[in-house]
C-alpha cells in the first residue's frame, strides 16, 4: 500500500536507548528542555465507566475552557463527541484536549475503556509522557484497568491513580489502594484520604499539608476551602499517615532520606520536599501517589489537577533518544480523524524542533507532505495556531498520506543527520546499524496492529452506495488501523475484520451518522486462519488468446511450511538459469499475483499462514498482460493449496485472573470446560492468586460476565488476543461446520 522511496532508517533501538540514557544530563538538556518544563502531555485511562470522561470535563471547566459542565448521560460531554459516543455514553475513539492550568499547559488524551478499543489506547500511549488512570471507587482495580496499567507499563509511564466515585456510599479507598497493590503490585503512596460528614457529604483529607478540604457545591465546585485539621484523634491518625509517607519515600529517595536523618525525625520534613522526593519517585516509577474525590459531585479535580503539574514528568524529562534531530523536526502521528470540512486532520506530538503551518515535511516512509492549517487540540473544536512547540501536542490538515505511527522530519538530510548523530554518538559503522531489526521500535514505521479476531460481511443498501461505502471504509480504516477491509473474490462480499462485536456495530453505526449509508453487516464470526498440512508442488499452463492477443503462462509453484519469507525463488542448479533470466518487474507481478491467493484458504476462507510459497521456474510468452500472469499465479497457488490442504488455526486469547484464594478452583474448574491451558498460577498478596491462562476465543464468549457470577464479583480480568494455535480435528470439524452455516 505505501511507497517505499526512501529506506527505512535502520537503527539499533535496543543498543541505542542504553547508550542514550547515559549521555550526560548537559546534551540532554541541550535540547528542547526551554519552554517545555512547562508542558504536561498525559493520558487518562481506565476500566470502562470508571469516569474519565466526567473527570476531563471538570477539569476543562475548572481551566476555564468550557463554561458548562458537560455530563455523559446529557450527552454534551467535549470529549465525547462522535454521535456514538453521546448516544452510548462510552468512549469510543481517544481525543486531545489543551488547557492551562497554574502556569502549566495540560495536553490530555482522554482513551477508550473498553478492550474492543485497546489500539485506540496503545497508539495515544505514544504521545505522552504520564497517565492519571481513574478507578471506581466502589470496584476498584477491574478487568480493563489491568489491561491499560499493563500498557502504560510497556511504555514506561509514570502514573497518578485518581480513585473516582469517593461520593457512592458504597465506595471503598481502603480496598482500591489494597487492589493497586495486590492487583497491580504497585506501591501506591496515598496523599489523600477520604472523610464523610453524618450526611455523608465527601470532603479530602490532605496527607501532606494536614488540612481538610471541603468543595463549595453553589458554583459547581470551583471554589473549595482548606482548613487546618485542629488536634484531635484524626489529626493524629493524619501526621502517622504523614510519617509513614516520609518513611516510605524516604526508603526510595535519597535526598529525602539525608534530610530525615539530619533533622531527627519526620515532623521537621517540610511539605515542599515531600513533594520533590514524591516528584522523583513517581517519574522513575517507583511510587504511585493516590488521589481521590468525585468527578460527578465536583470534588477534587482541581487537586488532580494540581499533582499532575507536580508529579508527572515534563517532555524534556523523556525521548532522550530524539536528542539525534538536535533542533531538527521530529514528531510522531498518533491518530488521525477525519472532519468533513477540513479532511483527514492528523494529531501529531512534536518530540523535537518546531512544527510550523506551510512547512514541507517528509514521512519515515518517505513521502512528501505540506503542512496547510495548525489547531490546538479541543476535541472537535478547532482553533488554528501557526506553531506546534517542541515538546507539544497539536492538530495539522493537509497531509495526504501520513499514517498513525508514522515519524516527521523536515527533510531528508535532516533524518540522515540523525542517523549520522547517532552512529556518532555510539561509535557504530553505518552497516551495523542497517543490520538491526529494531529500528521501527524508534521510528515504529508500521503500528503494532493487532489480528482481527472476528469478521463479518458488510452490503451497502444498494448497487449505487458501493462507492460511496468503500470511501468511507477508507477514511474510517485510516482513522482506525485496527479495522481491516477485504474484499472476498468468491462471494463478491467486502468483508470487515476487527477486534469484537461492539467494535462492528460502532463502525456500522459510523457509517450511517457520518456518511449517511444504512449499512448491512452479516453474522459475527471467528477469523479462524489456515495454514497447509503438507508440502506440494505442480505445474500450471494458461494459454489463451484475449482480443486477438496471445496470452501465455506456464508456471511451477511449490507451497512448503515456513513463516520467514512469504515468497522465494528456488535457486537449484536446475531453475538457476530460468529464474535470472525473469525481468524483476515480471517477477514482482508473479509475486504479487501468488501471495494474494493466501489471503483466502480453501476450508473457511481464512488467510494462510506460515506458508512460503516457491517460484521453481515460469516462462512468460512475449506480450502477455501483467494481469494475465498475476491471475495465473493466483490460481497456480490455489491449486498448491487444495493439493497440500489446509488445518485451521483458532485465535487464542491471554487472560489473567486475579481472585481470591477461595475462589481459585471453582474458576479453574470452569476453565478446564473451556480448552483453557493454565500457564501459572502464582500468589498475588496473601489473600489472592494470579491465574495466567490462554484459551481459544471460540469458547470465551459472555465469560467476563460468568466469571463475576463463580465468583461472587470479587475476581477481575484482563483479556487480550495473543496468536494463533492449531486445533484438535474434532474442535476443527464443528469450526468448518459452524463457518458453514450447518452447526
Ligand atoms: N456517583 C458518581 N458517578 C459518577 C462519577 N463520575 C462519573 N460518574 C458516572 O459514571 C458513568 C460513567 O462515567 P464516564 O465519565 O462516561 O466514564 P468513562 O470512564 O469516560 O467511560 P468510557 O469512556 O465509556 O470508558 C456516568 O454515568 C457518570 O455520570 C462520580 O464521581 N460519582
Amino acid at each position: 500500500m505505501f511507497q517505499h522511496a526512501v529506506p527505512p532508517m535502520r537503527i539499533s533501538f535496543v543498543r541505542t536507548r542504553r547508550k542514550l540514557l547515559q549521555l550526560s544530563s548537559s546534551i540532554i538538556r541541550r535540547y528542547c528542555s526551554k519552554g517545555t518544563a512547562d508542558i504536561r502531555n498525559i493520558g487518562i485511562l481506565a476500566h470502562i465507566d470508571a469516569g474519565k470522561t466526567t473527570t476531563t470535563e471538570r477539569m476543562l471547566f475548572y481551566a476555564g475552557k468550557t463554561h458548562n459542565l458537560g455530563e455523559v448521560h446529557r450527552g454534551n460531554t467535549v470529549t465525547d463527541y462522535l454521535t456514538q459516543e453521546r448516544e452510548r455514553g462510552i468512549t469510543i475513539c481517544s481525543s486531545a484536549v489543551t488547557f492551562p492550568w497554574n502556569g502549566k499547559r495540560i495536553n490530555l488524551l482522554d482513551t477508550p475503556g473498553h478492550i474492543d478499543f485497546t489500539m485506540e489506547v496503545e497508539q495515544s500511549l505514544h504521545a505522552v509522557d504520564g497517565v492519571i488512570v481513574v478507578l471506581d471507587g466502589t470496584a476498584g482495580v477491574e478487568a480493563q484497568t489491568v489491561t491499560v496499567w499493563t500498557q502504560a507499563s510497556k511504555h514506561n509511564l509514570p502514573r497518578l491513580v485518581f480513585v473516582n466515585k469517593m461520593d457512592r456510599p458504597d465506595a471503598d479507598f481502603e480496598k482500591c489502594v489494597e487492589d493497586l497493590r495486590t492487583k497491580l503490585d504497585t506501591r501506591p503512596i496515598c496523599t489523600q484520604y477520604p472523610a464523610k460528614n453524618d450526611e455523608g457529604h465527601l470532603s479530602i483529607y490532605d496527607v501532606i499539608t494536614l488540612e481538610q478540604v471541603h468543595w463549595q457545591q453553589k458554583d459547581f465546585g470551583r471554589s473549595y476551602k482548606k482548613v487546618k485539621v485542629e488536634p484531635s484523634d484524626t489529626l493524629r491518625t493524619l501526621e502517622e499517615k504523614r510519617n509513614e509517607l516520609i518513611d516510605q519515600l524516604s526508603g526510595l529517595d535519597d535526598e529525602l532520606a539525608e534530610v530525615v536523618i539530619s533533622t531527627e525525625g519526620f515532623d521537621k520534613v517540610s511539605n515542599e520536599l515531600i513533594g520533590h522526593a514524591l516528584r522523583r519517585a513517581t517519574c522513575q516509577q517507583k511510587v504511585v501517589p493516590v488521589l481521590l474525590g468525585s468527578a460527578y459531585k465536583n470534588i477534587g479535580i482541581q487537586r488532580l489537577m494540581d499533582s499532575v503539574n507536580a508529579y508527572l514528568p515534563a517532555p524534556h524529562e523523556r525521548n532522550q533518544i530524539y536528542d539525534c534531530f538536535g533542533n531538527d523536526l521530529a514528531a510522531k502521528v498518533f491518530k488521525i480523524v477525519h472532519d468533513k470540512q477540513r479532511g483527514p486532520l492528523t494529531l501529531i506530538r512534536v518530540l523535537r524542533g518546531e512544527l510550523k503551518r506551510g512547512m514541507r515535511l517528509v514521512s519515515s516512509r518517505g513521502q512528501a507532505e505540506v503542512v496547510s492549517k495548525i489547531y490546538e487540540p479541543l476535541a472537535d473544536e478547532y482553533r488554528e495556531m501557526a506553531v506546534i512547540k517542541c515538546g507539544d501536542v497539536g492538530i495539522c490538515s493537509g497531509l495526504k498520506s501520513t499514517v498513525t505511527g508514522d515519524l516527521l522530519t523536515a527533510s531528508q538530510t535532516s533524518l540522515k543527520n540523525a542517523e549520522k548523530r547517532l552512529r556518532q554518538s555510539q561509535g557504530l559503522s553505518k552497516e551495523a546499524l542497517e543490520e538491526d531489526d529494531a529500528a521501527n521500535e524508534m521510528f515504529d514505521i508500521e503500528p503494532q496492529i493487532p489480528d482481527a479476531v472476528y469478521f463479518c460481511s458488510i452490503e451497502p443498501p444498494s448497487i449505487s452506495s458501493q462507492t460511496a461505502m468503500e470511501l468511507a471504509l477508507k477514511q474510517l480504516q485510516r482513522e482506525d488501523p485496527s479495522l481491516r477491509v477485504s474484499y472476498d473474490a468468491v462471494t463478491g462480499q467486502t468483508v470487515l475484520g476487527g477486534m469484537g462485536e461492539l467494535h462492528m456495530d460502532i463502525i456500522k453505526s459510523r457509517i450511517l451518522s457520518d456518511y449517511k449509508i444504512d449499512v448491512d453487516l452479516g453474522p459475527l464470526q471467528i477469523a479462524y486462519k489456515e495454514t497447509i498440512e503438507a508440502p506440494a508442488i505442480t505445474t500450471l499452463n494458461v494459454e489463451k488468446e484475449i482480443v486477438g492477443s496471445k496470452q501465455n503462462v506456464s508456471i511451477t509453484l511449490e507451497l512448503v511450511k515456513d513463516h520467514s519469507e512469504l515468497f522465494s525463488l528456488d535457486k537449484s542448479p536446475e531453475n538457476m538459469n530460468n529464474l535470472n533470466a525473469l525481468r524483476p518487474r515480471i517477477l514482482q507481478v508473479l509475486r504479487k499475483g501468488a501471495i494474494s491467493a493466501l489471503e483466502r484458504g480453501p476450508r473457511v476462507g481464512g488467510q494462510v499462514v506460515d506458508t512460503q510459497i516457491r517460484l521453481h521456474n515460469a516462462t512468460i510468452g512475449r506480450g502477455t498482460a501483467d494481469s494475465f500472469v498475476m491471475a495465473t499465479a493466483a490460481q497456480c497457488v490455489q491449486r498448491l493449496l487444495g493439493l497440500c490442504g489446509t488445518r485451521l488455526l483458532e485465535p487464542i486469547m491471554a487472560l489473567q485472573i486475579v481472585a481470591p484464594n477461595e475462589r481459585i478452583s471453582t474458576i479453574m474448574a470452569d476453565l478446564s470446560r473451556r480448552r483453557a491451558l493454565v500457564n501459572d498460577v502464582l500468589p498475588k498478596g496473601d489473600r489472592n492468586k494470579l491465574i495466567m491462562v490462554n484459551a481459544p476465543l471460540a469458547e470465551l464468549s459472555g465469560y467476563s460476565s460468568t466469571l463475576r457470577t463463580i465468583s461472587s464479583g470479587t475476581a477481575s480480568m484482563t483479556m487480550q488476543p495473543c496468536g494463533f494455535a492449531n486445533m484438535n480435528p474434532a474442535d476443527e470439524s464443528l469450526a468448518v461446520e459452524r463457518a458453514q452455516g450447518l452447526a
